[in-house]
């Protein structure tokens, strides 16, 4: 299994490894990441990504600064600017500043012990992935039906996306070692094809039965019946229930609810942001016009045109079948609020 993060130790120079994901499947290419600024230009281009790793990149994140600090004799207020910049790379994975947050909660007693928060932060979120796949595989199984069962998801959850194993890629794999996987669709991912690219890369190495499908065809697949449910990732879950992910994410929902089958959403609690009331406050990234205007790096639209391009949409609470973290399942449309804190 690929590890999407890991910090190596080097007397001289420990640092944060990271795989290029904008490179793969082509390449596994890896990335050296050596300062502050390497680490939040790897952030923001999506070199590392998924809220679980966007998680362990704040955690070691801020211990790469405490180490840069100390090499180039930054001032304090130095220091903090570098772990607010990491904390804020990105805007709607709550797990980045979360991530960074908790370890900087240490920096007071320097270097060895923010390293080895971060340490944990990893530790923990491999722990939980596996799980709550365990017990998303028992929801499932239980509520569809004891049988192969065939799904559909959207983006990358694997271990691309977090520090091992995966979140909702993991109770995909949790159900294939079980035996009761029979297909999974996948939807491609634009502007990005973290689904073609990766999630498809990684069930080829699990050796998991898949379909790569065009997002627009998602709703039509749930319902024709060509799937028993559908299981998505997250970025932000707010106390009520409502989940930030991937753009297109809700389609999946709207067309799970139509259906009555399953819309499942996966992550560790990690990614539950209780001190967010609703999905209307989470901040959506909007990213660059060249993601959506080009394709292969080639524009494809009519120069001047401009592009619309949120990175996320919010899945509101009433339309999750489940919410399944290491510490339980929550059905959203069935539980009094709030859900999460309170
Ligand atoms: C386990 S990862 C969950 C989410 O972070 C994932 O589905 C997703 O939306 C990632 O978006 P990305 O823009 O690739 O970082």
């Amino acid at each position: 299994m690929v590890r999407a993060i890991e910090w190596i130790d080097a007397a001289a120079d420990s640092h944060i490894r990271l795989i290029d994901q904008t490179r793969l499947p082509a390449e596994e290419v890896f990335l050296e990441v050596t300062n502050v600024d390497l680490l939040i230009d790897a952030i923001q281009r999506l070199a590392v990504r998924g809220a679980p790793a966007l998680g362990a990149a704040g955690g070691y994140g801020v211990a790469l600064a405490l180490h840069e600090a100390a090499r180039e004799n930054w001032s304090e207020e130095q220091l903090s600017a570098a772990i607010t910049a990491i904390a804020d790379a990105r805007p709607t994975a709550v797990n980045l500043a979360w991530g960074a947050n908790r370890v900087a909660e240490f920096r007071a007693e320097g270097f060895d012990r923010c390293l080895t928060e971060a340490r944990a932060i990893a530790a923990e979120d491999e722990a939980a992935n596996r799980e709550l796949s365990r017990l998303g595989a028992d929801w499932l199984l239980a509520r569809v039906g004891d049988r192969p069962l065939r799904a559909v998801t959207h983006c990358n959850t694997g271990a691309l996306a977090t520090t091992a194993w995966g979140t909702a890629y993991g109770i995909l794999h949790e159900l294939h070692e079980r035996g009761k996987l029979e297909l999974v669709y996948v939807d491609e991912t634009r502007p990005l094809l973290q689904g073609t690219r990766l999630t498809s890369w990684e069930l080829q190495q699990d050796g998991i039965p898949h379909l790569v499908e065009v997002d627009g065809a998602a709703s039509s697949t749930i319902l024709r019946g060509l799937v028993d449910f559908a299981v998505i990732g997250a970025d932000r879950i707010t106390a009520n229930g409502d989940t930030a992910n991937k753009v297109g994410s809700v389609a999946l929902a709207l067309a799970c609810a139509r259906k009555g089958i399953p819309f499942v959403v996966a992550a560790p609690y990690s990614t539950v942001d209780e001190a967010t009331a609703t999905g209307d406050e989470i901040e959506i990234e909007e990213r660059g016009d060249e993601e959506v205007l080009a394709f292969g790096g080639a524009q494809v639209a009519t120069p001047g045109v401009r592009a619309f391009n949120p990175a996320f949409d919010v899945t509101p609470h009433d339309i999750i079948s489940a919410i399944v973290t290491e510490r339980g399942v929550v059905e959203p449309a069935a539980t009094a609020q709030p859900l999460f804190g309170g």
